[in-house]
């Protein structure tokens, strides 16, 4: 994939801190067999491992070009006195090609990064070559079902343009809309929800950046046959816990693949 390319449709899978390192090496070995060469998917799949395998998993995908490494989050400065910190300058050079921010992990306690954090991120990731996924969502959901979506646009709007005003031109940037009560649960949010709000950020989207290349996933317990009820409306799917087993995701790619 080129840097300056996203395709019509993305699915990836995020280990957040799931796995440990041998079963990263297991689950990203079976992934690279399903989808090796002359296998051929127009569906960008993506995998963001932990920090400590991005290295080992860059040398496992080195064959598996269509499949793309990402990495859960990043610092805004490329070097410095950030003890602990990830520079964006070493994701690139160890093969990361996105990099998620803002996940609602990182937005709440105890890191509580805001959306100006985010932003500074969001360039940090742009300056470096990488496309930054950006999480975006609503906290609750007791009042959505009295105030419809309106409360869900009005979290989301400043999300949205914090980020576009980030960046110049037009850069790949990938939304992932994942209503924050939706994240670990039984089920994903409803079709209706998730295809109303995401009408509504594209058209806040198109009025600001008409020519950049935006993809709107949605994540938040996703699983085999959610695509079916959203493909209308959305660019793909953010997996988390239903796609850590490598049999679950191949069903959701092949489900986005085919359709
Ligand atoms: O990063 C992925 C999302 O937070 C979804 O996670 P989940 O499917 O386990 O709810």
């Amino acid at each position: 994939m080129p840097s300056s390319t996203l395709p019509d449709r993305l699915v990836g899978v995020n280990l957040k801190m799931y796995f440990d390192a041998p079963s990263t090496t297991s689950y990203i070995t079976a992934i690279t067999k399903l989808f090796a060469p002359p296998a051929s998917i127009s569906t960008g799949v993506f995998i963001l491992p932990s920090y400590p395998c991005l290295a080992s998993a860059s040398d496992l995908l080195d064959m598996t070009p269509q499949i793309i490494l990402g990495a859960q989050n990043c610092h805004s400065e490329d070097s410095g006195a950030h003890t602990s910190e990830v520079s964006p300058l070493m994701l690139k050079q160890v093969g990361c090609r996105i990099v998620c921010l803002g996940h609602a992990e990182r937005r709440r306690a105890p890191f509580n990064e805001t959306d100006e954090v985010i932003a500074t991120k969001v360039k940090a990731v742009v300056r470096n070559g990488m496309i930054p996924l950006v999480c975006i969502g609503e906290k609750s959901q007791s009042r959505i079902m009295s105030e419809g979506v309106g409360l869900a646009i009005r979290e989301c709007s400043p999300q949205i343009l914090s980020v576009l005003r980030a960046v110049q031109g037009d850069v790949p940037i990938i939304f992932a809309y994942e209503p924050v009560w939706a994240i670990g649960a039984q089920e994903p949010a409803s079709a209706d929800h998730v295809l109303a709000v995401v009408q509504d950020l594209k058209d806040l989207v198109s009025t600001l950046h008409e020519r950049a290349e935006i993809r709107i996933l949605y994540g938040g317990s996703a699983k085999p046959g959610t695509w079916r009820t959203l493909k209308q409306g959305l660019d793909g799917l953010f997996l988390g816990r239903f796609a850590h087993d490598v049999g679950n995701f191949e069903r959701v790619v092949r489900e986005v693949e085919e359709s």
